[in-house]
């Protein structure tokens, strides 16, 4: 089965044109402020026509208000919610009253923290393993983080799921391999400085991706 990719925390048009042009199945905008990668709604509209209707735009959110999602969603033509640090609960009624599908975060570190998938059922539509920063972090994500990605291995997945987390060119062969991931999140992996990403790290972590 084919790895499929999203390149995550997009704010320009030329590295996300990359990201569609190297053939990223998602592409995910910021609506994080504290974020160098955040986008305005202005921004994510502009951003989001240049979007073909075969890639999926995912939001990514920081326990949202529903207004900012009610906008965001508007404005960037969102088909998926990616939440990190809300409950089961507030994932699941934003998934009810938003009708779209959910993204829920789980930050791992070791084998229990893969218990938060568990706790997702029934509420998020797929689970994204994401690399628990430390405690004082100002971000939940894309941090260049990465897990133990063995840990995936034996584990029985209770719902679809992607693998992010400190991925890059260099490393996303071997982490697939690892925890054979069909899907394969990137944000600081793809950039040339905090906030900025590289067209041509976008392709060529994409060039791999479609080689796996
Ligand atoms: O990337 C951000 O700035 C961000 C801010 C707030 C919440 C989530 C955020 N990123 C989430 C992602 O999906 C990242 O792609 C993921 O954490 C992997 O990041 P990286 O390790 O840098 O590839």
């Amino acid at each position: 089965m084919p790895v499929s990719a999203k390149i995550c925390g997009l704010s320009t048009a030329e590295t996300l044109d990359a990201a569609v042009a190297g053939g990223a199945s998602h592409v995910g905008f910021v609506f994080f402020p504290p974020s160098p990668r955040h986008v305005t709604i202005e921004q994510a509209a502009a951003l989001a026509q240049r979007v073909p209707a075969h890639v999926g735009r995912v939001g990514v959110f920081v326990d949202p208000e529903d207004a900012l999602l009610d906008q965001a969603i508007r404005a960037g033509r969102l088909d998926a919610i990616q939440l990190h640090r809300v409950t089961p609960a507030r994932a699941a009624s934003i998934g009810s009253r938003t009708r779209l599908p959910v993204w829920g975060a789980v930050a791992v570190k070791t084998r229990a923290d893969l218990d938060g998938a568990n706790a997702l059922r029934g509420a998020v539509q797929r689970v994204l393993y994401d690399a628990k920063v430390p405690e004082d972090a100002k971000l939940p994500g894309g941090m260049g983080l990465r897990f133990d990605w063995s840990l995936l291995q034996d584990f029985a997945h209770p719902l679809p799921w992607a693998l992010s987390g400190g991925l890059d060119p260099a490393n996303v062969a071997e982490a697939v391999s690892i925890s054979g991931a069909r899907l394969v999140d990137v944000s600081s992996g793809v950039e040339s400085a905090s906030g900025i990403k590289d067209a041509g790290k976008i392709a060529s972590f994409l060039k791999t991706v479609a080689s796996l």
